[in-house]
């Protein structure tokens, strides 16, 4: 399958994975980041997986998500009639269920079945028995169960079923989660659960601001996003899968099942721009309870709970998403030093505090240990947002985030009447701009560049009139721009950052596709620069790679002109709905900045 054959559904603690023939390939229970009991995706389907659908096993001839919702319906045209499958995952104060109402629509269809559970992503065979007429598989901590209309019987590790659905059939099957030491937990009525699901989302949707153009699309990702929120914390996954390649049979492969400060910074940004307050307030909760303790113990990110280790480990027993090996869990970028965080940070506390958050005196006190980090530490070199993992340096984007976070905070203490040392303040953001202006700029090629001394451009530059600074027909940005527009695109989109033979960036072998959210930010840039036609005409172009369901990967390789990395990428569904938001304006006149 490819990556766009995948659409999501979930419960806002976990996520699950449908292929396009009805096969569930990817699920974590009970949360993001628990081992997979489906594992499909990284493997085969020996790794687990659940398929339901008409015998023969096909594409489904299309699927949708019911309007505003994350329920899923597939439906299948055969010659003998027409089948829906209904799947989603009711938001939950109790075990997780995965639901899949079978809808017979017209005439008669035989479907099939075959579910292959295997916890420890795809390692642990589990021990099932049937229990008054329904499947449960054990497995050291983790129990599932099988309530199934129909009965399945075992057979080469898996179990199986074949049976009949005709118009107005209606067959549910709940797969659910619960430790393996506690009882069965209460079967849920599927109907009842499919309407409050339905209702809960519609609900959530009809509180949605954004009056602009490409409304469909921006609710689209506004949902996406919402179901990447770990809604008893108020924490936020990058992606809910892991080590979906960047470079297709490569090693860029990743686990993003964690909260990321830059990542979640943005999706807060488009969920406060869109009307979600409610959102940022539980994130601003979860904040303070993550970096709790010293500032200069900060993480760039943590599990959904606020965990602060996430040991990076391969599994050597998976093949790999199309080869790409490793599999890896866990993220080694967790030990990095990445100062652009600190203005993002800044950045979204103080949107949030504009769009009507209360004032929190801890958010400040914290605010104020942040600041006196980025002031001992702004000149330093660092990872950078890309988290390269070669040496460190000085990017640009990273100072101009340290920037950032001193603007904020002069203008939380000029807006806000909060109290701190504002010219000391003051006075460090216009050093460093001062530094950047002078060592991040070549005068040469009028561009600003990656890092101090390098010639390499980096599309993050794109950032330096996004938060303010400089004016967007800055003649360096115009240069800018001009010169990522020229070196930095493949294919029409934009990528991260060169990566010829003879550039050791990122310290990593291969190659990898355009990175989504930057061709999304030149869309806001040319925006704002008044080039309306020219970011209408790239928007719609990254509109048309969204999968038939909406749904965006990490990148898009141009080489195969398919969606990679992980799946589906907040990163990307950020971008989006704040250059639609951009393209909703009227162009700023000049001098003006995008904040
Ligand atoms: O490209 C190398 C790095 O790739 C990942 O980082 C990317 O994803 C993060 C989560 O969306 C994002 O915050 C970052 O800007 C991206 O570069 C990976 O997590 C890193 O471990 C890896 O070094």
């Amino acid at each position: 399958m490819r990556i766009e054959d995948y659409a999501l559904i979930g419960d806002m603690q976990s996520a699950a994975l449908v292929a396009r023939d009805g096969s569930i390939d990817w699920l974590c229970l009970p949360r993001f980041d628990s081992p997979a009991c489906f594992a499909a995706l990284l493997g085969s389907e020996r790794n687990g997986h659940w398929w339901l659908g008409p015998t023969g096993r096909r594409a489904a001839t299309r699927r949708r998500y019911r309007p505003d919702t994350l329920i899923l319906e597939s439906e299948w045209d055969t010659p003998t009639g027409t089948v829906r499958v209904i799947d989603f995952m009711p938001p939950r104060d109790r075990n997780p269920d995965v639901v899949r109402i079978v809808e017979g629509v017209s005439g008669t269809v035989e479907m099939s079945t075959q579910l292959r559970v295997r916890f420890d992503y795809g390692r642990i065979v589990p021990w099932v028995r049937r229990t008054n007429g329904h499947l449960q598989a054990i497995g050291g901590p983790d129990s599932v169960w099988l309530h199934s209309p129909v009965p399945l019987k075992g057979g080469d590790y898996a179990h199986r079923a074949t049976f009949t659905v005709k118009e107005g059939d209606r067959l549910p099957f709940v797969f659910t989660w619960h430790p393996s030491h506690e009882p069965m937990p209460r079967q849920i009525e599927c109907e009842d659960q499919l309407a409050e699901t339905e209702a809960m989302w519609a609900e959530w949707v009809s509180r949605c601001t954004y009056e602009g153009p490409y409304r469909e699309a921006v609710v689209r990702s506004l949902i996406t996003l919402k179901g990447l929120t770990y809604a008893p914390t108020g924490g936020i996954v990058a992606a809910p899968t892991t080590s979906l390649p960047e470079d297709l049979g490569g090693v860029r492969n990743w686990d993003y099942r964690f909260c990321w400060l830059r990542d979640a910074t943005l999706t807060l940004d488009a969920l406060i721009n869109s009307g979600y307050l409610e959102e940022a307030a539980d994130w601003r909760s979860w904040l303070l309870r993550a970096i709790a303790g010293r500032p200069q113990d900060l993480q760039i990110m943590y599990g959904v709970a606020g965990e602060r280790r996430l040991p990076e480990l391969r599994l050597d027993w998976l093949d790999g998403y199309e080869d790409s090996r490793p599999v890896r869990v866990g993220n080694e970028a967790v030990k990095q030093l990445q100062l652009d965080v600190y203005g993002e940070v800044m950045n979204c506390l103080y949107v949030s505090r504009t769009r009507g958050l209360s004032a929190d005196d801890r958010a400040w006190a914290i605010q104020r240990q942040l600041l006196d980090y980025v002031e001992d530490h702004w000149d330093e070199p660092d990872e950078g947002l890309w988290e390269v993992r070669g040496p460190r340096r000085h990017f640009v984007h990273s100072k101009v985030m340290c920037w950032a976070a001193l603007d904020r905070a002069v203008k939380y203490v000029e807006n806000f009447g909060r109290t701190g040392p504002v010219d000391k303040w003051r006075t460090l953001r216009d050093v460093i701009h001062a530094e950047i202006c002078d060592k991040g700029y070549d005068p040469q090629r009028n561009t600003f560049t990656q890092s101090y001394g390098s010639s390499e451009l980096d599309a993050a530059l794109l950032m330096i009139p996004m938060v303010g600074f400089l004016p967007a027909d800055d003649p360096r940005v115009l240069g800018t721009v001009a010169a990522i527009e020229k070196e930095l695109m493949s294919d029409g989109f934009v990528l991260r950052y060169p990566l010829a033979d003879d550039n050791d960036v990122d310290g990593l072998p291969g190659g990898e596709g355009a990175f989504l959210a930057c061709s999304f930010w030149l869309v806001e840039v040319m925006a704002v620069q008044g080039r309306t036609e020219e970011a209408k005409d790239l928007f719609e172009r990254l509109l048309s790679l969204r999968n038939d369901v909406g749904l965006l990967a990490e990148e898009y390789d141009p080489r195969y002109g398919r969606l990679v990395g992980n799946f589906p990428q907040a990163f990307s569904h950020v971008p989006l709905v704040h250059a639609a938001r951009a393209l909703s304006q009227k162009p700023a006149g000049p001098g003006a900045t995008m904040v």
